[in-house]
């Protein structure tokens, strides 16, 4: 008996295992091990998708089995080293194994579900007759329907008049174009040339080409443009029969502009020196971890081109991550320029017919050089000779949902699989990664000097509590309203940056204090000039803006916190004469903006630009010799051991952006808190002073990377019943972990009501917990029958935040 072992879409953890299929004789020579397929599952007419994990030719089953339905793929989807690294991070993100391969996918082949209604007899009710209008298959959404129509096909169902099917359908389709070839000889064209009207000029031209190009195959809007033709000389040609008329799959292509060719730099001695370890390690095929610890401005960008270079040279591939909000047009034009149509890129910002292009090129060997963010760890490249992770210690490498599994350890395990090195890069690595150079585990490189030997920029803080006292603004201090004034005078630019994290404009009233919030999610709700309304960011709920308080029926209602549309008009009134740029979810949502904002800037058609976090990062514009930061404190707030290393980082990525070029920097950072540490070191910019003093602060406290965590979520509607669950299952790890183990909570998470549910979570800070796994899994098996009743228990081993 033909077998096949196939995980299903069913993310259930009775069915993380996959399930035996019988092979029908007609799909035997066809199936291969990571083939999507058609299966049924369950009693029912249900039929969902899988993926073949294994085929046994000569297998033997007792009882009855299922056939395997039909094939969605002409060929594997999933290679071996992907099938397999689903199977590692499902154990190491305690995720479900088809909930890995579907994110390891674009995201078209995931096959949707389309319920279907089927006509078993006329003897049925008129209304059910008049749904299907004379067809006897329709799509059945039963949302769409009224509910005395649904109540009357339950009946009809029982009485198995009607029945109701699963359709798969598959949204992985290649784009398809219409080329011609040429159907008779160049002899033939030449006695066609001859006889034909000298007024025909379409057709001679027709001819010509078919002379010109024997053999060949051509896109018929291609012919059309090219050699200026008329569509309708083109059909007459195929209906002479000179043409072959075919579909052709084309690729859609998401950069349609030529990128200028760049050339490699030539290196100094720190760049080199990088660039020749990374690669001796290609060549001696070690999996090695490198830390390239470099100051901003320092080159690593091409320190990574010039390594993927010599990956190339040796007849290998490269992969190179970066963090979506640094995937800059100004990157892609680097590393496009460099290395041309060898490339794929994988980011948000192309459709999903365009990702699934990208893919397919990456999948034929069409590309060798791949570039993209936190996804594109999973690029079905072979032969890998070196993985880039720019930024590492960027929070958006780690995915928030299930899986959820850090970039990090997926380029570990595929480095490892491919013996080739794993480049680790960043001005301010995670205290994580720097730890483990400072073990030995990673080789540390540093480049320690600026481009061109360039300082870094001397940065000031400044008290706003102090200014606020002087010139009542709170989002301008003099000192920085001068230095912009200076720049404009000298025609230099300036970048400010708005930092919102966990911060954004809400309502309050001045008189009772009384704050907006969301009805079915428990924080604030963010006011929107552009389209008048105030908007919860989690759920989406979206009401108009109050003009007196609910609470007490004051008018005196304020705006609070700073949105970067207000401290634009604030900053236009201050600077009358400043041509702004303004750089925000708002200005960018529309494909291309971000790249013409920029572009704008580097043109220097404007003097400010003033954005959010986005702009901190990877912008590289010679002219800025000014970096102002409005508000440092914002992310010192949240309540997250991280948050003083993250305010480090972010203060240091977007110092790093003044003083690149000749003209040396100067950077204005405005604070309420000019005391606090992570502001004070980022003056100086040391990272390693900065590296020794969380890590003492970490080792006092108990936290990463001195100890492990793992953070357990549960989730209801009723309060009391995740609360309960969470007591329930801190008995349980009480039962089962060493007293060495410590346990925050249960408690409820910081956001505590999401979109109408409640959390509640416990934090297990660790060292050795042998039983750890185990304990996980038990925990996992065991809430199983909750979810159906909506009870969700989360885990998240290293959780990148305690909110
Ligand atoms: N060897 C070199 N010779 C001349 N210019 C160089 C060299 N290496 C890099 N540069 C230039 O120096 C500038 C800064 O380099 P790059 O952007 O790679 O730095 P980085 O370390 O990635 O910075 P950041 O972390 O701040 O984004 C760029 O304009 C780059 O073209
Ligand atoms: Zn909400
Ligand atoms: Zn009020």
């Amino acid at each position: 008996m033909r077998l096949a072992k196939v995980i299903v879409d069913v993310p259930t953890m009775q069915t993380n295992d996959p399930y035996t299929y019988l092979v029908p004789d007609e799909l035997s020579d066809k199936i291969q091990k990571g083939m999507r397929v058609i299966v049924p599952f369950g009693n029912g007419s249900r039929k969902i998708q899988g993926i073949i994990a294994d085929v046994d030719n000569d297998g033997e089953f007792d009882g009855k089995l299922k056939k395997i339905e039909g094939i969605l793929d002409l060929e594997p989807v999933l290679n071996p080293e992907l099938l397999s690294l689903s199977k590692w991070m499902s154990k190491k993100t305690y995720a479900f194994q088809i909930s890995c391969i579907l994110t390891m996918l674009p995201s078209v082949m995931r096959a949707k579900y389309q319920k279907q209604l089927v006509l078993n007899s006329d003897d049925v009710d008129d209304d059910i007759l008049k749904l299907f209008d004379g067809s006897t298959v329709i799509d059945f959404d039963v949302d769409k329907l009224p509910n005395d129509i649904v109540r009357k096909i339950i009946q009809a169902r029982k009485k198995r008049q009607v029945v109701i099917k699963y359709k798969v359908q598959d949204n992985a389709k290649a784009k398809k174009i219409y080329a011609l070839s040429s159907k008779i000889s160049t002899d033939e064209a030449k006695h066609e040339l001859e006889n034909i009207r000298k007024n025909s000029k379409n057709l001679i031209k027709i001819l010509q080409y078919i002379i010109s190009h024997p053999g060949e195959s051509i896109a018929q809007r291609k012919l059309a443009k090219d050699y200026d033709i008329s569509e309708s000389s083109i059909k007459t040609a195929i209906q002479k029969n000179w043409f072959k008329r075919f579909l052709q799959e084309e690729y859609r292509n998401p950069y349609k502009q030529t990128v200028k060719r760049n050339y490699p730099l030539k290196l100094n001695d720190d760049q080199a020196n990088a660039v020749n370890t990374i690669s001796d390690s290609i060549e001696k095929e070690n999996d090695q971890v490198y830390l390239l610890e470099g100051v901003t401005g320092s080159g690593k960008t091409e320190v990574y081109l010039q390594t993927i270079q010599r990956a190339l040279k040796m007849g290998k591939t490269a992969l190179m991550l970066v963090p979506e909000i640094s995937l800059t047009p100004q990157m892609v034009k680097r590393v496009k320029g460099r290395f041309g149509d060898r490339v794929a890129m994988l980011h948000s910002g192309l459709s999903s017919g365009e990702k699934y292009d990208e893919w397919r090129r990456i999948e034929n060997g069409e590309a060798d050089v791949v570039v993209g963010a936190r996804s594109a760890i999973f690029a079905p490249l072979d032969n890998i000779g070196v993985i880039i992770m720019d930024e590492e210690h960027e929070s958006s490498y780690k995915q928030d949902d299930a899986p959820r599994y850090h970039t990090r350890d997926v380029a570990k395990w595929r480095a490892n699989y491919h013996n080739c090195p794993l480049v680790l890069g960043s001005a301010t690595p995670s205290l994580e990664s720097r730890a483990r150079a400072t073990k030995g585990v990673y080789t540390l490189i540093r480049l320690p000097h600026r481009i061109n030997n360039q300082s870094l920029p001397e940065v000031r803080i400044i008290d706003m509590k102090e200014q606020m006292k002087e010139n009542g603004q709170e989002d301008f201090s003099n000192e920085l309203l001068a230095a912009i004034n200076n720049r404009l005078q000298k025609h230099e630019q300036v970048v400010l940056m708005l930092n919102r994290r966990g911060y954004s404009s809400f309502v309050m009233c001045r008189n009772c204090g009384f704050v907006l919030h969301c009805p079915n999610c428990d924080i604030s709700l963010t006011l929107h000039m552009d389209s008048r309304t105030m908007k919860c960011h989690y759920c989406g709920h979206e009401e108009p803006i109050p003009n007196k308080c609910r609470n007490c029926g004051s008018k005196k209602i304020r705006y609070y916190g700073t949105g970067t549309q207000k401290v634009q008009q604030q900053l236009q009134r201050l600077v009358p004469n400043a041509r702004i740029l303004r750089m925000d979810v708002d200005t960018t949502r529309r494909k291309g903006s971000h790249e013409r904002l920029l572009q704008r800037f580097g043109n220097g058609d404007a003097d400010i630009l003033l954005g959010t976090q986005m702009i901190a990062k990877g912008l590289d514009f010679p002219n800025v010799t000014l970096v102002g930061v409005l508000n440092a404190d914002t992310s010192l707030d949240l309540p997250d051991f991280r948050s003083s290393e993250r305010t480090f980082d972010l203060l240091t990525q977007v110092s790093g952006r003044a003083g690149r070029a000749e003209k040396s920097g100067l950077v204005y950072v405005q604070t309420f808190n000019p005391d606090n540490y992570a502001i004070q070191l980022s003056k100086k910019q040391d990272y390693e002073l900065f590296y020794r003093k969380e890590m003492s602060i970490r080792h006092e406290t108990n936290y990463p990377p001195y100890f492990f965590t793992v953070k357990i979520t549960a989730s209801d509607v009723n309060e009391s019943k995740a609360a309960a669950k969470m007591f329930e299952i801190a008995k349980i790890l009480k039962a089962k972990l060493s007293q060495q183990a410590i346990m925050l909570g249960p408690s409820p998470s910081s956001i505590l009501k999401l979109k109408n549910k409640y959390y509640y979570q416990i934090i297990i800070k660790y060292k050795h917990e042998p039983n750890m796994d185990e304990c996980l899994e038990y925990i996992l098996n065991h809430y199983q029958k909750d979810a159906q009743k909506g009870l969700y228990v989360n885990i998240d081993p290293d959780p990148l935040n305690f909110m």
